[in-house]
Order: structure tokens, then sequence, then C-alpha cells
């Protein structure tokens, strides 16, 4: 790489080395403008200037438990994200691809960054309205800091909200945004943040008891559901970011799915509906379909990059606090 080159590459933190962390550092591993030089999980972190080796961070992470083990790169620590973040060593832009367990586990995450004086892009791919709506609260504190954060920037919230406001643009009236996400994984253990959140939207359990359950109990609800999780009504952040883009009020998005953790095959195509009236008074509906060889890793870290490629832009033209995946166009990264 020569120095132009080098000026130009985002340097690139992911936080929360799980299923989407270690689907973010192979997706990385293939792109030329963005390098992966932090990793951090709840044991430890590990920064290399010059890039991370993807394949030794997996092997490390799986084997070990930990990043922090990776020599001669890594650092054990139960303080993982304040220790990189307190090292100072040059990162562009941080995704966290991290539990919103508590519900304001990401926000916390984002005050640490803020009282650390790091200044940079940060990305989420956060589900939950009321967690979007501690984000979006943030913003002065966020501007005052230099630091500008991409909100709800993964699959849903995220690339179909996305689609939705681009649709929305068709109509002159909004009546309703309907998204609905198929889901296909081999084993829950793949993605144990993303199953427990997802366990907190049914019935009877909240964020609170799907946090504190067990994986054995975890196990036994899959057993009786044959490993499928069905969704609806789900408190999903599309409703607050759709509803902040002032393209329609949250009382008309829905957000439901199948999840499905004991097959890769997705148990039904995921989609957003955006149905509306024309200036002629038409009432139409698009539809936007994921294709099903998609994975959810792919659409939630491609755009989640796309985001923080945009936020960089804005960075670096000092616009600052916080913006939605329904605000901001993502860039492709090379
Ligand atoms: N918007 C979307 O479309 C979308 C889709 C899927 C998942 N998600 C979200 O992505 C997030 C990650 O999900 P996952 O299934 O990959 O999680 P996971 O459970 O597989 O991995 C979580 C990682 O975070 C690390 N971690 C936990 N606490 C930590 C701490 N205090 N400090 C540092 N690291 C810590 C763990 O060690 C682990 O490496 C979840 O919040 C999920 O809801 C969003």
């Amino acid at each position: 790489m020569n120095t132009e080159q080098a000026n130009k590459t985002i340097r690139v933190g992911v936080l929360g080395f799980g299923g989407l962390g270690q689907a973010a550092a192979k997706l990385l591993a293939a792109k030329r403008e963005m390098i992966l030089v932090a990793a951090a999980d709840q044991k430890g972190y590990a920064y290399a200037a010059e890039g991370l080796n993807t394949q030794e961070c997996i092997a490390t992470y799986q084997s070990q438990g930990s990043v922090g083990y990776l020599e001669p790169v890594g650092t054990l620590s139960n303080n993982s994200i304040q220790d990189l973040i307190a090292t100072s060593q040059p990162v562009d832009g941080y995704f966290l691809a991290l539990p919103n367990l508590p519900n304001d586990f990401i926000p916390s995450v984002a005050k640490q960054f803020i009282e650390s004086g790091w200044r940079g892009v940060l990305v989420d791919a956060i589900k939950r309205t009321s967690a979007v709506e501690q984000l979006l609260a943030m913003k002065e504190e966020l501007q005052a800091a230099g630091i500008t954060y991409m909100t709800g920037c993964g699959a849903t919230p995220g690339l179909l909200t996305a689609a939705a406001a681009l649709a929305a643009q068709s109509y002159a009236e909004i009546h309703k945004v309907e998204i609905t996400f198929g889901v296909g994984i081999a084993n829950w253990e793949a993605y144990r943040a993303t199953v427990r959140e997802d366990i907190g939207h049914m019935p009877g359990y909240t964020v609170e008891t799907a946090r504190a359950m067990t994986d054995a109990e975890v196990e036994a609800l899959l057993d009786k559901t044959n490993g499928v999780l069905t969704l609806e009504n789900m408190e999903h952040a599309d409703d607050v970011m759709l509803e902040v883009a002032g393209i329609v009020g949250r009382d008309r998005v829905t957000v439901g799915g199948v999840v499905d953790t004991r097959n890769p095959k997705k148990p039904l195509s995921t989609n957003v509906k955006v149905t509306g009236r024309t200036f002629e008074g038409k009432i139409s509906t698009h539809t936007f379909t994921l294709g099903d060889e998609t994975s959810m890793a792919a659409n939630v870290c491609g755009p989640a990059f796309g985001y923080l490629k945009a936020g960089r832009q804005l960075h670096q033209r000092g616009i600052h606090g916080i913006f939605t995946a329904a605000e901001i166009m993502p860039q492709f990264v090379k």
C-alpha cells in the first residue's frame, strides 16, 4: 500500500466479536477502502495498525474465547472497550456489534466514547425503538464531542428502513410500512445476543428476562418451538427512524418475522412493503425483497460499513451528532 492509499484507507474497529463481529471481519478482509485494525470482545481486545489477520482473530476467539489471547497484538481485559479507546491508537470508526443487553448498554458505550475525547464515526445495528431514542437524546453531547454516530444501520433497522425511505418518494401520503424478516441460522450459539434479544420480543418475555436466561433455558425454549421463533408487532426502531426522517408516523410501521435457529435456509423472504397514495390519488404498494441467498450477516454488516463510510464523509466535513439509516444514503465500500 503506498502512502496516498494508506491515508485514504479507513481504519475500522469492531466492538463485539460474536456472530456479527466475526462476519464483519470476514467482510472487511475483501475490502480495499477499509482495514480492520481493532477488535474487542468481553474479555479482551486486539490492535494492529497494519491490519489484523481475520483468520487468526477468528481462530483465537473460537478456541480461547477472546481476541485478547492473540499474540503479539492481543490484550486481556475485563474493560476491553474502555482500555482499547484509552490506548489512543488511531481508529477512524467503530462498528458496535455488541449485544444491547441491558437495553442501555450501547448508549453507555457511546457515553464512554464521548468522555474519552475520541473523535470519529460510530455505527450500530441496534434494534429496539427505546434504545435508538436514548441515543437520539444524546445528539448534542455527540456533536460537542466531535463524534458522528450512525444508528440503526443493520438490516432491520437499516437496509430495509432505508429502502422504505426511498420507496416513500413515489407517494404524496404514506399509509403503512410493513417489514417482515426471515432469518435462518444453523445454530443459535453463533448469534447469542441476536437470539436472546429476539426472545425478549416474545409475549411473556422482556429484555431483562431474556438476558437472565441461562443457555439451557434458551435451549429448552427452542426445543419447544422446534428452533423457530415467530415474532409479531415488535418494538423495532424502524418506526422511530421513519418518524424522525419525517416519512410516516411510528404507529404506521410494523415489524415482525420468523427466525429459524436450526436451519440456515430463510424461513421466508425478508421484505418491506410501503403503501401510500400518489399525487394522482392512486393507492399502491412498493415491495422490496431481499434475495433468499443473502444471510443476515451480509444484510447487516454490508450496510453497517456502507453507513460508516457515509459517516466518515460527514465527519470529515465537520458534521457531527447522530443520524439514522433513514436519513443518510450509505456509501458503497470498495
Ligand atoms: N439491525 C439488525 O438488522 C440486526 C440484525 C441482527 C443482529 N443485530 C444486533 O447485533 C448485535 C450483535 O449480535 P450477535 O448475535 O452478533 O452477538 P453475539 O452474542 O454473537 O456476540 C456479542 C459479542 O459481544 C461481546 N461483548 C459482550 N459484552 C461485551 C463488553 N462489555 N465489552 C466488549 N465486548 C462485549 C461478546 O464477547 C461477543 O463477542 C445484537 O445487539 C443484535 O441485536 C442487529
